[in-house]
């Protein structure tokens, strides 16, 4: 980890820089594997399965019958931790339903607006360096609340060419049954072009990894909507001396596993507990399974020392973290200032891996900054709003005259006459009753 002491705003746009590629060299490649599935549907997704993936598929569907059965591979320990995921989940994203919002801006005119679900979506669950299953109830059950009718999920294959039963378990309970052995940006491009046999979609979800997440701003280009950009992990946890190190350190440790592009950043208000985590870190990471993949990316990990708390929440706004954890004597300081983050830990009782899994909240989170303009994943995220309005007899003569008055403004006469027709209509059948 490399440590700063007390840097000045001036170096706030190098420190919050991401470790992940620049979109400007991932695009050429993206571009030549979309315009390829495009043109050959699933022999061009069969070829770059075989070269990024090592397999060679014959079929890329996963059947009916291996999700119904995936229950039979899983132990019983993990299917009801599994469960339990999926009942939080369900309740928080449950609670996010809106009434219809409905209002007579003046008599006689009626507005209102109603959510639907979008119709076909594609839901991107990432399994390279692990089947990250978990993501499959973050997107699989706020899309069974909406109501979408087509769901289609992807994912890639097992190096033995196989879906994960984890990942058809969860797609079970979601009720979801069109599933791809398929990852990647050719996951991404057959999802925006439809090939022979994955179908297209209107709107393209989840996590991946720098290429997942640059494939999924291409497909913007081609009338798909994306959920935002969500790509490699990143935690940062602001802590002080009240926090205790080794928590922080494992913290830290639980994203930097997630991939070598994933970046962790320690602030703080002591000297002391920076040094403490990082002895901690050190201590911990040799115990790790990926550690191979957590210590390259703790080659990109930050520590920074700030003399205030004022210096740090700037920081913290500027880096715009996709996930926050406080653990400090002033939390409710970060708190009230906080302005950009994915999605906030608070306490030192609250791990981010909780999220994570199984508290509820929704772990498809915008990464690389993107916080300061994008929400994560949540039950919107699979809706649309439609607004109708009703005029009567009285609110087309309440509005009619000024809505003449602006069209002939803009210089636009046949909206203007659109009305004109209408109140000479009512005026004619006035006088006739007369
Ligand atoms: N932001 C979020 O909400 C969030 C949530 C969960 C996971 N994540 C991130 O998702 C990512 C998962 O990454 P992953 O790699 O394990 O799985 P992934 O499914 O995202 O990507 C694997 C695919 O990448 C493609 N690929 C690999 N190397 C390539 C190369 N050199 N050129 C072109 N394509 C290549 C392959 O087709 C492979 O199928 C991690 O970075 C993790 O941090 C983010
Ligand atoms: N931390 C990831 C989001 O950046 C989500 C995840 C899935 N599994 C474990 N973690
Ligand atoms: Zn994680």
């Amino acid at each position: 980890m490399k440590i700063y002491n007390n840097p000045n705003t001036e170096s706030f746009t190098e420190l919050t820089q991401r470790p992940e590629q620049a979109l400007s060299n991932l695009m050429p490649l993206v571009s030549t594997i979309f315009d390829e599935v495009k043109a050959k549907g699933d022999k061009a997704v069969a070829k770059y399965t075989e070269l990024f993936d090592g397999v060679r598929l014959n079929s890329n569907s996963v059947n009916a019958q291996n999700i119904q059965e995936s229950d039979k591979n899983l132990s019983k320990e993990l299917k009801e931790a599994i469960n339990l995921a999926y009942k939080n989940i369900k309740k928080f994203h449950q609670a996010q339903k809106t009434e219809t919002v409905k209002v007579e801006t003046m008599p006689g005119v009626v507005c209102w607006q109603e959510k639907k679900p979008i119709e076909k979506v594609g839901l991107y669950v990432p399994g390279g360096s692990a089947a990250l299953f978990s993501s499959v109830l973050m997107l699989g059950i706020p899309a069974q609340i909406a109501g979408c009718q087509e769901i289609v999920l992807v994912s890639p294959p097992t190096k033995k060419g196989k879906l994960a039963p984890e990942i058809a378990y969860a797609a079970k309970l979601c009720g979801i049954t069109k599933i791809y052995k398929v990852g990647g940006i050719q996951a991404i491009a057959a999802l925006t072009f439809g090939t022979q046999s994955i179908p297209k979609v209107y709107k393209i979800l989840g996590p991946g990894n720098q290429y997942v997440t640059a494939a999924k701003q291409l497909a913007t280009n081609h009338k798909v909507a994306i959920d935002m950009p969500a790509g490699p992990s990143e935690l940062l946890v602001v802590a002080d001396k009240i926090a205790n190190p080794a928590f922080v350190a494992a913290d830290l440790l639980s994203q930097a596993e997630h991939g070598e592009d994933s970046q962790v950043v320690l602030v703080s208000t002591s000297k002391r507990l920076l040094k403490q985590v990082e002895t901690s870190m050190k201590k911990q990471l040799e115990k790790l399974s990926r550690k191979d993949i957590a210590s390259k990316a703790l080659e990109n990990a930050i520590g920074i020392y700030f003399k205030t708390p004022q210096q740090a929440l700037d920081f913290i706004n500027n880096y715009a973290p996709e996930h926050l954890s406080i653990q400090s004597n002033d939390e409710s300081f970060y708190l009230k200032g906080l302005q950009n983050a994915g999605s906030v830990f608070i306490g030192s009782l609250t791990p981010e891996s909780a999220g994570d899994y199984a508290s509820g909240t929704n772990h498809t989170l915008p990464t690389n900054a993107f916080a300061k303009q994008y929400s994560g994943v949540n039950l919107d995220s699979f809706l649309k709003s439609i607004t109708y309005q009703k005029i009567s007899e009285t609110g087309l003569q309440n509005i009619g005259k000024s809505v003449e008055i602006l069209a002939e403004a803009e210089g636009l006469q046949a909206h203007k006459n659109a009305v004109s027709l209408r109140l000479e209509s009512l005026k004619n059948n006035q006088d006739a009753e007369k």
